[in-house]
């Protein structure tokens, strides 16, 4: 039986840890912007950019001068806070993921609980996909937080895929199944699903292969490969990889 012909998977570059790198010396190098044009050339699809309380990489001029100077679409990645709402307002991304935060972490820990947080979510989102920014939530691959998306409104979820990558055997194997459940179900409500956070060259090819995710959002791990062998390499080898997972 011939195959379906597979829908097209995207890849968003996240360049928040472009930022980490500058931001270690507080000068202006390495240049966030600079790496999405970089990214655009290598084939990126989109660029993610997490704007966080507490600016430990991406800056609000990084904010102000990636909508001005890319071209690619920008996903703005923000906490459920009045002040990022307002910056999203001003600034109008293509699209805004909802993403969970702590001061302390060392990074995204886990999913936002829009299950728990309706309330507080759902004037958030309806002023966001007011002035047309495509709404995305972050969470984990389970069906009552799909649920929860579906009654906010939000046309996009993007799958918590930390806890894949830290596993291994069976584990992982088992994680790898609740995020196509996850992607399948999001699906069936009409919502699009996307995926990411700690995804490299050596775990992607299996969640790639979920039919029906639309975009991995990967960063920090080819930011860390670029030091080897150049961002624009790093980038067309994901994107490679993906593509190969994709077909499989
Ligand atoms: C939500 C997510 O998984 C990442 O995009 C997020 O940006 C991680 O936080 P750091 O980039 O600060 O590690
Ligand atoms: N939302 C996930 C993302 O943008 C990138 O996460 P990571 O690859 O930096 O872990």
């Amino acid at each position: 039986m011939s195959r379906l012909p597979h829908s097209p998977l995207r890849l968003g570059v996240n360049i928040d840890h472009v930022a980490t790198i500058r931001n270690a010396r507080g000068g202006a190098h390495p240049d966030p912007v600079r790496a999405a044009i970089v990214a655009a050339e290598a084939g990126a699809d989109g660029i993610t950019a997490h704007l966080r309380e507490d600016r430990r990489h991406i800056s609000d001029e990084d904010i102000a001068r990636l909508s001005a100077e890319i071209d690619l679409p920008l996903n703005l990645e923000m906490a459920a806070t009045d002040e990022m709402l307002g910056i999203a307002l001003r600034h109008r991304p293509h699209a805004a993921c909802i993403v969970p935060e702590r001061r302390e972490e060392r990074t995204t820990e886990g999913g936002l609980d829009a299950a728990g947080q309706h309330n507080t979510l759902a004037p958030l989102v309806d002023r966001l996909r007011n002035v047309n920014i495509r709404v995305s939530l972050f969470i984990e691959p389970d069906r009552r937080q799909i649920d929860a998306a579906k009654q906010l409104g939000a046309p996009v979820v993007e799958l918590h895929t930390g806890r894949y990558c830290h596993l291994d055997g069976e584990a992982q194997a088992a994680e790898l199944r609740r995020l196509a459940d996850a992607a399948a179900y999001a699906a069936s409500l009409g919502i699009e699903p996307h995926a990411g956070h700690g995804l490299s060259f050596g775990n992607v090819a299996p969640v790639a292969a979920i039919p029906e995710l639309a975009e991995l959002n990967i960063g920090h791990f080819l930011v860390g490969e670029a030091i080897f062998i150049g961002f624009e390499a790093s980038i067309r080898e994901m994107r490679r990889l993906m593509a190969e997972g994709r077909a499989a």
